[in-house]
């Protein structure tokens, strides 16, 4: 008899084969993310049979020159590790496409490559465009995509489109993407990435929620004290990053995308189905309850900005913010930010939650934490102690992915003193596998056309409603709130933990 707990309990529609047409693939994202999560897809034996890859950049590269290329990065990153046979075949679904994204001809003879690469198969013409470029090339891209024809696919077949981050840099330029995009392709046929979806602890979050019955009736103003969410990063501009970092900014960067989806997976209502558009209805919502810090005085109370000098991160010294490379040495664009949101529905009417995100903290950790309320003090007297906060539960999105449920115990012996203690569940231990990366999944999901994990053009929007009027406080206020400053290696600067200490929290230590 087959477990019921290991089958497929959401009926998915199944990944289907396509040609997977990358723009940009002489770049980063290509070599450390897509083709790798494409080769480690192929090698659990996930990939549909039938799919190939085409590199659209304008280098000028035979296609064995752009898959030696790939082979280096993926020995150096792949998951699943790199094994030659493995690659020698993988590596035959890839060829290289010279040509400018602005070039018209370079999208007609990307039409004939595909028709071509239809007949080769005798199979069928799927087509997924994924525009992995800067964004200034977006435009452009599906412009000369529906110019040549390749935004409709033939009979039976479909033409999708993933576009990746950041999908606009402010609401201005959202709608304006958005608008493009819907000229080319149809929604449904658009994914917004945003991988922190993909990841497979946020992935867990409406199981954690919905499949458990223990958690959801405590879910709510009523039981929970105060939710936080920490993305601490100890890297800083390597490779380059400073020149689009200081234009973006940690606000832009991973809160408005990332860090505002998980808070919508923790804070949304049971959806009616498990539908894209059932689970996204209910995101949106949450993004559209948030109470706007709309003027500079609410900012300033509400959101914390600071930049790192320099100091030590893993025992080597680091340079400050500014003096990063392609950093303006004037620069007033924020490496950390602390912010307090507030929902106001009527399940999170009053509960705080707290986000905060930063470069070149101590170490790199992605985790939520829900803190419950402690129960009355009249039978247990924990006030001052380590006790005194008594359920907390973590879920931890990355490294070491899994779940832990902080109780208070009594110490063993003769007598009553209490201490927390702590129960956890590990992927690793508990599945003996790690987790696929992100990249993988979504990249299957799109094949599959299912787009419950990326993000929906309304969600997108309301986040930068929110993040606009932040943004405008720092950078067009006459007297914008100030920038904290924190030593790099050190967990933020004081601000950010004096925004908790106003309500009588505390940022949980990793
Ligand atoms: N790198 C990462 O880890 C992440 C990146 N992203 C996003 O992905 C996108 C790509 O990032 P990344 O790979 O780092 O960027 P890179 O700068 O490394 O790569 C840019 C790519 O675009 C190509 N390109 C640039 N101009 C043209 C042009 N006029 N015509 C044709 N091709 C051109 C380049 O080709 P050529 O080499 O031939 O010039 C190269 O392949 C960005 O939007 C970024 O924000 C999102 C999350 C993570
Ligand atoms: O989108 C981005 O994400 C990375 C962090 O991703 P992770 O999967 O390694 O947590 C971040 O470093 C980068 O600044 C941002 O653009």
């Amino acid at each position: 008899m087959s477990n019921p707990f290991r089958e497929d309990l959401v009926s998915r529609s199944r990944p289907q084969p396509c040609t997977v047409v990358i723009f940009g693939a002489t770049g980063d994202l290509t070599h450390r993310k897509l083709v790798p999560a494409l080769y480690n897809l192929a090698v659990d034996g996930e990939l549909p049979h039938g799919v190939k890859i085409v590199g659209f950049a304008r280098r000028d590269k035979a296609d064995d020159e752009f898959r030696a290329g790939l082979e280096e990065l993926n020995r150096k990153v792949s998951r699943s590790g790199h094994d030659d046979e493995l690659w020698g075949n993988f590596v035959q679904s890839i060829t290289y496409h010279r040509s400018e994204f602005t070039d018209a001809d370079g999208y007609q003879r990307l039409s004939e490559r595909l028709d071509e690469i239809d007949r080769e198969c005798g199979g069928k013409g799927n087509r997924l465009f994924y525009i992995a470029s800067a964004p200034d090339f977006f435009d452009d891209i599906l412009e000369n995509l529906k110019a040549a024809g390749l935004n409709k696919a033939s009979d039976g077949c479909w033409a999708r489109v993933i576009v990746e981050k950041p999908f606009g840099t402010d609401l201005a330029t959202a709608r304006h993407l958005n608008e493009v995009v819907s000229r080319t392709f149809e929604e449904r046929d658009t994914f917004r990435i945003d991988h922190y979806l993909g990841k497979e602890t946020a992935q867990n979050l409406m199981v954690l929620r919905f499949a458990n019955s223990i958690f959801e009736p405590l879910w709510n103003n009523r039981y929970i004290d105060q939710i936080q969410i920490t993305c601490a990063e100890n890297l800083g501009m390597e490779g380059g990053r400073g020149g689009y970092y200081d234009t973006a900014g940690a606000l832009r960067d991973m809160v408005q995308n990332h860090l505002l989806q998980l808070m919508s997976l923790v804070a949304m209502e049971p959806p009616t189905d498990l539908s894209a558009d059932g689970v996204r209805d209910e995101k949106v919502k949450v993004i559209r309850s948030l109470r706007q810090w709309d003027t500079p005085e609410k900012v300033a109370k509400n959101v914390v900005r600071g930049q790192y000098q320099a100091g030590y991160v893993d025992g080597e010294s680091v340079p400050g913010y500014r003096e990063e490379d392609r950093v303006d040495p004037e620069s007033m664009t924020e490496a950390y930010v602390a912010l307090r949101l507030m929902v106001d529905t009527w399940r999170w009417s009053g509960v705080p939650f707290y986000i905060r995100m930063g470069k070149r903290l101590p170490k790199k950790a992605t985790e939520i934490s829900v803190h419950f309320k402690s129960p009355p003090s009249v039978l247990f007297n924990t006030q001052g102690s380590s006790a005194a906060e008594s359920n907390v539960l973590v879920i931890r999105i990355q490294p070491d992915e899994g779940i832990s449920l902080r109780t208070v115990s009594k110490i063993p012996g003769t007598s009553m003193r209490l201490e927390p203690v702590k129960m956890d569940f590990r992927y690793a231990t508990s599945f003996g596998k790690g987790s696929p990366e992100a990249y993988e999944r979504l990249l299957l999901d799109a094949m599959a056309g299912d787009a419950t994990l990326f993000a929906r053009r309304d969600e997108v929007e309301e986040a930068w409603k929110f993040i606009d009027h932040i943004e405008h406080a720092w950078h067009e206020s006459e007297e914008p709130p100030v920038m904290a400053e924190f030593v790099a290696g050190t967990w933020g600067p004081k601000e950010a933990d004096d925004l908790l200490r106003e309500d009588g929290h505390a940022w949980r230590r990793l």
